[in-house]
């Protein structure tokens, strides 16, 4: 007699399988139509009572997610049910009917750049919906993506979040613990290997989907510049424009704060062309554009140089554990921290789990992204110390809102101008407030032309300096402002400050302006900061 899961799913073929269970093509004898659906079966990977009811839990949770998001759009399988049978958990999912990328370019070949293009802008607006629910995907690669036959629309397709809840352990002190990453080996960065992923962990991954439909190269395949740890690709797409290897370049950035913040960034970036040509490689890590993922401590990353086979693209699970040890050499450690842990683990090809039961608290989806409490990491406030070196004194008008009393010596007035001349104090106090009234383009404007063009404090010029004050900081806080010395030419002055981030957190800082008067424009202009 034909067997029905849960007494109602035909299973018509087995669509793929690994360390959590198996993937089915099924119909549904109890809709009219049969309509045909994907089910997933997931084991737990330790297999207790106890475990069972938490592992229990989180599926409801994790299911409740993919309800919500599928409900969205049509650019994530909707989910039609869930249930749990003989200790193992089923979702029941929409059937996308299409090829997937990887078999689109196996039929077709290599994407092309306008291709590539289509397909981002496809499906970033889908990510930044994902992010905005406090999700991060965690296993995109072209084999997750699925361009839906009927509309050739783009879907993403196996979120990560209900596996990682099936890792549940108890770890030696008897404490439940989420014991594994998810991930796909090349596709997913350092901080997603170390157990943290972040939002921008999800543009990585997209970064490289691209990079492999225009090159059919895996990321194992690309080589990395062995100072800074950063993908070099471009030699294999020679054709492709500045302005998209400059968006993937960026995507794909070693450390996350040098990466686009949001999905909605980095599709603007996209369509508006605005980001520079190229990133060089050798780069140090951009400061101006710090991505405010307070969970990460990327000078904690294990590393590990070990070279990973070429092909392995599966989903892995494994353990986060080692995240903390060892120091992270960013010239070096990129792929390895991953695969060193795959490799440790006696990964050979397919999915695995590697079940440490890890000193360590359960990281559900939500906790996984960037946190908004308001301490700061020592990494946080030194990179927000170092970025806040670019900012310059603005217009020549004093705000009515400067509290700070001039004491710059008083000067021979010569022209109505040098009368209004603004106090160097009043010109910091201006800058940040011309910043804090959004008017960015003033305040970059009143950067000197060096400082504008200076590649370690803006990798991307301007774009850089927008990502900071208008995609990080929710507004500045300027503390107090002492004037260290001045004559009619330069001008040194130290500033406290308090940074609001859109995250919530208040970070301080302190700069040290340098001064130049632009007699021209009568105003200073800043010269350098640091
Ligand atoms: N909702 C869906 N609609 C159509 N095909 C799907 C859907 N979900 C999964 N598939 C396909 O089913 C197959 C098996 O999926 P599964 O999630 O088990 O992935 P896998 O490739 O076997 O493993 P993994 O990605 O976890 O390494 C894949 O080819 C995938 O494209």
């Amino acid at each position: 007699m034909e067997t029905l899961l849960d007494k109602r799913y035909r299973v018509i073929r087995t669509l793929g399988g690994g360390g959590f269970g198996e993937t089915f093509l099924a119909e549904d004898t109890q809709m009219p139509s049969n309509r045909r659906c994907v089910i997933k079966q997931l084991r737990p990977i330790q297999n207790n009572p106890q475990i069972y009811q938490l592992v229990q839990e989180r599926f409801q949770r994790e299911a409740a997610i993919l309800e919500d998001l599928g409900g969205y759009t049509d650019q994530i399988p909707t989910l039609y049910a869930y249930f749990q049978l003989n200790g193992q958990f089923y979702l029941v999912q929409e059937w996308i009917e299409g090829d997937t990328l990887t078999a689109k370019v196996q039929k077709q070949g290599l994407f092309s750049e306008s291709g590539v293009r289509e397909l981002l802008v496809n499906l970033l607006p889908v990510l930044e919906y994902v992010h905005s629910k406090r999700i991060v995907h965690r296993d995109i690669k072209p084999d997750n993506i699925i361009v839906r036959a009927r509309n050739h629309k783009s879907v993403l397709i196996d979120f990560g979040a209900v596996r990682e809840s099936m890792g549940t352990v108890f770890n030696s002190q008897g404490n439940p613990t989420s014991s594994i990453v998810i991930g796909t080996p090349g596709y997913m960065p350092s901080e997603q290997a170390a157990g943290r992923p972040v939002y921008s962990s999800d543009l990585y991954s997209l970064g490289l989907t691209a990079i492999y439909l225009l090159t059919l190269k895996q990321p194992q395949e690309l080589e990395l510049d062995s100072r800074t740890g950063e993908i070099i690709w471009h030699r294999h797409a020679l054709s492709v424009s500045p302005t998209l290897a400059g968006v993937i370049d960026r995507a794909i950035a070693y450390h996350p704060r040098e990466r686009f913040v949001t999905a909605r960034e980095m599709l603007e970036a996209l369509q508006f062309g605005s980001v520079s040509p190229t990133v060089p490689y050798n780069q140090p890590p951009a400061v101006n554009n710090v991505q405010p993922a307070p969970t990460v401590s990327y000078n904690q990353l294990p590393v590990a140089n070990v070279q990973p086979p070429a092909t392995l693209q599966n989903t892995v699970a494994v353990s986060p554990g080692s995240a903390s040890h060892q120091p992270v050499n960013q010239s070096s450690g990129h792929r390895g921290i991953l695969l060193g842990a795959l490799i440790a683990g006696g990964l050979i090809g397919a999915s695995i789990v590697i079940g440490f039961a890890l000193n360590k608290t359960p990281q559900p989806v939500a906790e996984s992204t960037p946190s908004t409490e308001a301490s700061t990491t020592r990494q946080e406030q030194q990179d927000v110390t170092q970025s806040v070196q670019s900012q310059v004194p603005s217009s020549s008008e004093p705000s009515p809102s400067i509290s700070s009393k001039t004491s710059f010596p008083p000067l021979p007035p010569t022209t109505q101008q040098e009368v209004d001349r603004p106090s160097p104090e009043e010109a910091v106090q201006n800058y940040y407030a011309t910043i804090n009234q959004g008017q960015y383009e003033t305040a970059w404007n009143q950067l000197s032309p060096s400082l504008r063009s200076n590649k370690r404090l803006h990798p991307n010029g301007y774009l850089s300096y927008i990502d900071w004050w208008g995609g990080q900081v929710e507004s500045i806080d300027v503390e107090e402002v002492n004037l260290v010395q001045a004559n009619t030419e330069t001008a040194t002055v130290n500033a406290r400050l308090q940074y609001l981030m859109k995250t919530g957190k208040q970070i301080p800082g302190s700069v040290r302006f340098s001064l130049l008067w632009d007699a021209e424009n009568s105003r200073w202009i800043v010269s350098d900061a640091n």
